[in-house]
């Protein structure tokens, strides 16, 4: 009998998730070519409005460590930049690598950054549950910003300092009043496109907002997040790192610019 071939193999090794989505239009991540991003002048500021208090715990999921929130009111939102609704602020995570050449999700002009900061929101507007809001083209909003090796970022220390917490999967620590907004840069320059989940199920629901300043953090604070392991207490450790998506085909999509 002939050997069934090993449909596996078009699995990414991280998520066992499709590397391609079939009749995916929109996949994220993908690299930013500056010079063919587009500036649209009726693009507003991104208005960033987060409550501390609605910070709930870290925990480590077991592809990434995240930062969840108390979304069951409008207490920390975004509204603004290219979005037709506010949106509310669900959990912040992030994307890095085994080493400081690459870790980024996104690229621009083909570099990679040593890591990724992703601030998930859904459209508590339109949609009653988060769930609901995956599934849907206007569904999430994601704001990205870069990592770049440089000096010590004080508010990621704090971050730091509990991630030994949560070194194993399905580990979880109290995380009580944290304002995220400290990692985002003043800088308010962005690119934004039309993208989809970096993670199963993979849906185009996502509008990226990518911030064109980097933030700075240092040597041992990267060192950290590479300190996490993919794997649970008791089993062979796997070190968490290289956890982002292969870059995806632009296909016909325009990345905007909020700037010239
Ligand atoms: N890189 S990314 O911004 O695309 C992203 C990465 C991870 C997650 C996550 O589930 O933790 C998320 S999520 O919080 O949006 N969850 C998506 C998967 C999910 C769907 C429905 C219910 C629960 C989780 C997003
Ligand atoms: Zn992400």
């Amino acid at each position: 009998a002939c050997t069934r071939k090993n449909r596996n193999d078009a699995l990414h090794p991280l998520w066992q998730s499709p590397l391609t989505i079939p009749g995916g239009t929109r996949q994220s991540p993908i690299n930013i070519q500056w010079r063919d991003s587009v500036y649209d002048p009726f693009l507003k500021p991104l208005k960033i409005s987060y409550d501390p208090t609605t910070c709930l715990h870290i925990w480590n999921n077991g592809y990434s460590f995240l930062v969840e929130f108390d979304d069951s009111t409008d207490r920390s939102i975004i509204v603004g930049g290219p979005l037709e609704n506010q949106y509310r602020l669900k959990q912040f995570h992030f994307h890095w690598g085994a080493i400081n050449e690459w870790g980024s999700e996104h690229t621009v002009d083909s570099k990679f950054y040593p890591a990724e900061l992703h601030l998930v929101h859904w459209n508590a507007v339109v949609y009653p549950t988060f769930e609901e809001a995956v599934m849907e083209g206007n569904g999430l909003a994601v704001i990205g910003v870069f990592l770049k090796l440089g000096a010590h970022h004080e508010g990621l220390q704090t971050l730091v300092d509990a991630l030994p917490a949560v070194k194993h999967k399905d580990t979880v620590v109290e995380f009580d009043v944290f304002d995220p907004s400290c990692l985002i840069p003043s800088c308010p320059d962005y690119w934004t496109y039309a993208g989809s989940l970096t993670t199963p199920p993979l849906t185009e629901s996502v509008t990226w907002i990518i911030k064109k300043q980097p933030i700075e953090v240092d040597e041992n604070q990267l060192e950290a997040f590479r300190m996490l392991l993919f794997t649970s207490d008791g089993e062979e450790e796997k070190r968490m790192v290289d956890n982002f998506r292969p870059l995806q085909p632009l296909m016909n999509r325009t990345v905007r610019s909020s700037f010239q």
